[in-house]
């Protein structure tokens, strides 16, 4: 059987595979399969090792005439069109669970990041621009003691409320449903949105990509939030409008942005975003330490090879 990787993983994960099917794959580390090749490859492949760079839509789909089963290196999915999948019984694995606490912890250092303004003192003794002490010079936002908003409240939203409940922070949350184990464990607040936005002083947001959260964040949304508000994504770039993030940075309607997921990624370093001291911003290493990256492989591999051979994928979308 034929299998397609898209990017490339470390050759103790990777041998094995090879033994036993034929695999074709990028030839660097730091590259990604073009666009092109892998339209080309598809035709008689008959698994997918994917990751959230690719979009599998249906172009994909119409030259794929083998394929059994995707298997994406991520817990998001929303780069891959699910009905199309469904309509021509191909099987998706995800690997949910091995990135949660990472990702917390990125997303709690961002956040951190940003109310302190780290990146601006580093950028500040690199370029030869401190003065000395100065009793006001880069004030930020405390972060012990204040409210936090957590949009998303799942595996990774938990996570981040178990940091902040080490910083006594007052941790309200918004999700689909009530999650009534983080309330009696962690102390969480349910609230509606709009609630949350004018009572947190740092908002997080952590849920999926879907057409419900499409642009969720948009200028009415930032407006409800305090002047003094932090606001940080790690989930995905299409869940805000970045036209209105930037007014609302712009504007002093809202007081900083800790990001790691833009809209298109890689975001340029000349997108307007990027021009504004208050934002920092972080190239999607939500889930990239090491022992989660060789984790989430090994899963993904797991899922791609038990569909392959007719066993249950360890963590199937459809
Ligand atoms: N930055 C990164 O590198 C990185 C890493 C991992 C995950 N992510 C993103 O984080 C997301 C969350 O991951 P997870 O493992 O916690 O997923 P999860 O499914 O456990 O949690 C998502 C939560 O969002 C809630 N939700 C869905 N729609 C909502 C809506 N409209 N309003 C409010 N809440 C809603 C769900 O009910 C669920 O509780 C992923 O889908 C992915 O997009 C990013
Ligand atoms: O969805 C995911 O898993 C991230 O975006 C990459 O780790």
């Amino acid at each position: 059987m034929k299998l397609i990787m898209t990017c490339k993983i470390p050759d103790e994960l990777m041998n094995p595979i090879k033994e036993k099917y034929e695999v074709v794959t990028v030839e660097s580390d730091h590259a990604l399969m073009s666009r092109k090749r892998l339209l080309g490859e598809i035709v008689d492949a008959d698994g997918l090792f994917t990751n959230v760079a690719d979009h599998i839509d249906e172009e994909l789909f119409e030259q794929a005439k083998k394929l059994k089963v995707i298997s994406t290196m991520a817990v998001g999915y929303d780069n891959i069109d699910l009905q199309e999948a469904k309509k021509r019984g191909i099987l998706i694995g995800h690997t949910p669970g091995v990135l949660t606490e990472a990702t917390a912890d990125l997303t709690f250092a961002l956040l951190m990041a940003t109310g302190r303004r780290v990146k601006e003192g580093a950028d500040a003794i690199q370029n030869n621009e401190w003065k000395g002490w100065l009793p006001f010079y880069l004030t930020g936002q405390e972060i012990y003691g204040k409210t936090i908003g957590i949009i998303g409240m799942g595996r990774i939203g938990v996570g981040v409320a178990r940091r902040a409940r080490g910083f006594s922070m007052n941790i309200l949350y918004h999700n689909r449903s009530k999650n009534e184990e983080a309330e009696k464990d962690l102390g969480a607040t349910y609230v509606e949105l709009d609630q949350l936005l004018k009572k947190s002083d740092y908002v997080v947001l952590l849920a999926p990509s879907t057409k419900e959260t499409y642009r969720m964040m948009s200028t009415a949304q930032f407006q409800l939030m305090k002047k003094s508000a932090v606001f940080i994504n790690t989930s995905r770039g299409s869940n805000v409008d970045e036209d209105a993030l930037y007014e609302a940075l712009q504007s002093g309607e809202i007081w900083a942005a800790g990001l790691d997921v833009f809209e298109n990624e890689p975001i340029s370093a000349n997108h307007k975003l990027l021009q504004l001291n208050n934002v920092t911003a972080l190239p999607h290493i939500g889930s990239a330490a090491i022992e989660t990256r060789m984790n989430m492989a090994r899963l993904a591999l797991e899922n791609l090879v038990n569909g392959l051979e007719g066993r249950p994928l360890v963590h199937q979308v459809i």
